[in-house]
């Protein structure tokens, strides 16, 4: 199986052959999960194994001895012997303590929207499990063990785009997690490998029972931010992908351009030595290696070049510092992500060790509400350079003597080359800055009675970023499709083939070569990529590319040695 971030359908088969452990499953509660395990178990179907630690568990049914002695002795605790959030000053009886559990199922019960890709409820699924197995949270091994189970089995609960404020956590997207983990009723619904159903019927077929919440195990469900962790965590690693891509694609770009390397030398990145910028750097000096199509000038010549500037315009030669910030960025926000994931994230905190139990909001999703604004920022930031040069490379003024709007066959007349291909990414690129515009600063101060009156708008930030990377891979296949043809003309220009692999770097020939595979065409020593216009759909060629990216698939593994 494979769900990419931006499966459009919910109802893609998830062929889940799960019986067994394999060594290759993802171990959780022993170590700290990465993004990469998320995106293996959310997307790939990787297997799930919950830790055998003998401390852990123990500490996990602590935490519940805990909770069931402070109900006896009528201890008042939030959210267990009392009521939620604004309505914190009801007090509940021990024999009300475990009907308000599963009530509070009942009442979030609200989400509205589009059903979230299985992948990010996958992530969300493992992430919740493996905040409960730090033993702070007071829910039985029990249930923690329902979404190894439900990961394992390839049964996934329909969770709704709309109806978290990101502040008590992910309250109504978890709620719907709960109903179907519990089997609550047949109005909580399940994908079962590719198969709408009630939950109930997909627990008898798992061979479970329903499963009556306990004091505090609603709370310790839903009262927390994996969700949005988890969908920000497969947002990441696009991001990670696109970043690598879109300095694959630059670097076809200053090939096409005929641009020099001597902006990327060494010296002028370790006089400012930022680590984004020093990466981007060294990117471009390795990725433009052994390149006929570029200037080579490391050793520190220039030459007048008459009509044409002596270094090149800011997009080419400012692209390190340009790069520096987004990169740094996108690490920054990898890291505070695999913070989140690896958190307790619920309210109220059990102390076993002091027996003690703590009020506080580690639910506030700040983190991932900033971290999805500032993603989606970056992202705008790259989509609009590579749109600049862009602009570059379809202008005679500018490209180097390539053809106006990159048109390959110049003898036919009515050929205009790629310039509805440019209108289409002009269309999209400003849309992803829109995309940009931060969420978190817009919270609702009255939200529950003023209770939530700081709210991180964390979920829905993390989707609009889900939204504005779908955008991008549409984007980026443009983009791309922009490179080969470039640097096609350009190697006719310098070598008198259309086939750029002669010329190109060693390490851009795997990328170029990648989309013309997935186009369905070969690169040809008499003609460029796009030749006349009327010989092919370029919305297909989009499609096809962008998918591909989407998919993980060969234009993808073209540049993961980057
Ligand atoms: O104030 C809190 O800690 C929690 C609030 C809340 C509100 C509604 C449902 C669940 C939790």
């Amino acid at each position: 199986m494979k769900l990419t971030s931006v499966q459009q359908s919910n109802s893609v088969s998830a062929k889940l052959a799960y019986t067994e452990y394999s060594d290759s499953s993802v171990n959780v509660g022993d170590d700290s999960l990465t993004i990469d395990d998320v995106v293996s178990v959310a997307r790939d179907g990787k297997q799930v194994r919950l830790t055998e630690n003998a401390d852990i568990l123990q500490g996990i049914q602590a935490s519940c001895d805990f909770i069931s002695d402070a109900v006896e002795s009528g201890k008042p605790i939030y959210g267990v012997t009392s009521g939620f959030g604004g309505m914190a000053d009801v007090v509940i009886s021990p024999e009300q303590a475990s009907e308000l559990q599963t009530n509070l199922v009942w009442f979030l019960k609200s989400g509205a929207g589009k059903k979230l890709p299985l992948a990010d409820v996958r992530a969300a699924m493992l992430l919740r499990a493996n905040s409960h197995l730090y033993g702070a949270s007071g829910i039985r091994l029990e249930l923690i063990r329902r979404m190894e189970i439900f990961l394992n089995a390839g049964v996934t609960p329909h969770v709704y785009e709309f109806g978290s404020i990101g502040a008590s956590g992910d309250l109504v997207p978890l709620s719907y997690i709960t109903g179907a983990l519990i089997g609550l009723d047949s109005s909580f619904t399940v994908d079962f490998n590719g198969k709408e159903m009630d939950a109930p019927t997909a627990l008898s077929q798992l061979g479970l029972s329903p499963l009556q919440l306990l004091p505090k195990e609603g709370l310790a469900m839903m009262n927390g931010t994996s969700v949005m962790t988890g969908i920000a965590a497969n947002c990441v690693y696009d991001a990670r992908i696109l970043l690598k891509l879109a300095i694959g694609v630059h670097a076809l770009f200053v090939q096409g351009l005929n641009g020099t390397n001597q902006s990327f030398h060494p010296f002028i990145h370790e006089s400012k030595p930022h680590p984004g910028q020093l990466w981007a750097a060294e990117q471009m000096i390795s990725l433009l290696a052994d390149s006929r199509l570029i200037r080579d000038e490391l050793d520190g010549k220039h030459e007048y070049r008459k009509q044409e500037l002596i270094q090149d315009r800011y997009s080419l030669r400012c692209l390190p510092q340009y790069l520096g910030p987004i990169v740094d960025g996108i690490s920054q926000i990898a890291r505070q992500i695999e913070t989140e994931m690896n958190s307790v994230t619920d309210n109220p905190l059990i102390d076993v060790e002091n027996q003690a139990s703590y009020h506080g909001g580690n639910f506030l999703g700040q983190y991932i509400g900033v971290g999805m604004d500032h993603l989606r920022y970056y992202l705008g930031l790259l989509a609009k350079h590579l749109d600049v040069q862009i602009a570059l490379l379809v202008s005679p003024e500018f490209n180097n003597g390539l053809a106006p709007s990159l048109v390959g066959n110049r003898e036919r007349k009515v050929n205009m080359g790629l310039k509805g291909l440019q209108i289409c990414g002009n269309s999209i690129m400003p849309l992803l800055t829109f995309y940009g515009n931060s969420l978190a600063d817009r919270y609702p101060t009255h939200a529950e009675q003023f209770n939530q009156n700081v709210n991180s708008q964390g979920y829905m930030s993390a989707n609009l970023a889900r939204r504005s990377i779908e955008i991008f891979q549409q984007y980026m296949a443009i983009a791309l499709m922009f490179g080969v043809q470039a640097v096609d003309l350009r190697s006719y220009k310098i070598s008198g083939d259309y086939d750029a692999r002669t010329c190109l770097s060693p390490a851009t020939r795997e990328l170029y070569s990648a989309v013309y595979q997935v186009t369905g065409q070969k690169p040809s020593s008499i003609r460029s990529y796009i030749w006349n216009d009327n010989e092919q759909s370029l919305d297909e060629h989009i499609a096809r590319i962008a998918a591909d990216i989407a998919d993980g698939g060969l234009i993808v593994s073209a540049i993961q040695g980057c």
